[in-house]
């Protein structure tokens, strides 16, 4: 039995859609997202890929060659110089001062689901850590092209949201995305139904832990 990415997201089919197809990911889509549970998402968001930074690094520390040491470089980059920095053009313009994202306490979501990231890495080797880091690299990947093929999404400047959609449609994002699931794929090719089994454990908790971060951002919750 030879397994691949697509048996993780199998073994949690209910919570991926769950995740994917979020109401907060809909409101987006269409727009209608109200702007202060836009604004809370994207702050959270800021304090989020931090931490994420952070679990990329322990994946370069737990590399043993030079070829996981690239990869997991490669997904530091993503986030630090792609992503945070879009992140904190984008917070600017939604009024939301470089000074305020660095006072910021963390919402209950953003702890509960960065710490699981950084405790299972810490304790696991590093497939599980990639397991652990898998939905937020795959899942935002698949969000953009499900938004774009939803007909209820609305595109350029009539959606507030369209720099959002954009940024993980983009190249960089989605190619960072395919080089997660290739270097994913040939793990777990070679691990046997025991293993595979954990590590559907945790494909599933990240999962869920990234629904309970869109209900933050709807629910303005800390
Ligand atoms: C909560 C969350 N998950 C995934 C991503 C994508 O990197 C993000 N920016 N935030």
């Amino acid at each position: 039995m030879s397994f691949t990415f697509n048996d993780l997201k199998k073994h949690c089919e209910h919570n991926w859609r769950d995740y994917l197809q979020h109401d907060f990911v809909c409101k987006l889509g269409d727009g209608t997202l109200a702007p202060d549970a836009f604004r809370h998402y994207l702050k959270q968001d800021y304090l989020f890929l931090i931490q994420f930074g952070r679990a990329f690094a322990l994946a370069a520390y737990k590399s043993p060659t030079l070829s996981d040491l690239r990869h997991a470089k490669a997904g530091l980059d993503a986030i630090i110089d792609l992503e945070l920095g879009l992140h904190i053009d984008y917070c600017n313009q939604w009024g939301i001062s470089e000074q305020e994202l660095a006072a910021l306490p963390e919402a209950r979501a953003t702890l509960a689901y960065t710490r699981y990231v950084l405790d299972t890495g810490n304790r696991g080797d590093l497939l599980d850590l990639h397991v652990a880091l898998a939905p937020c690299l795959v899942g935002y990947a698949e969000i953009a092209s499900w938004l774009t093929k939803q007909p209820a999404t609305v595109r350029g400047d009539a959606n507030p949201y369209e720099a959002w959609i954009a940024m993980y449609e983009s190249a960089e994002f989605q190619a960072a995305a395919r080089a997660e699931i290739a270097w994913l794929n040939e793990r777990l090719a070679e691990v046997p139904a025991s293993r595979f089994k954990q590590l559907c454990r945790i494909f599933d908790d990240a999962t869920r832990l990234e629904i309970d971060f869109w209900d933050m951002g709807l629910e303005l919750r800390m």
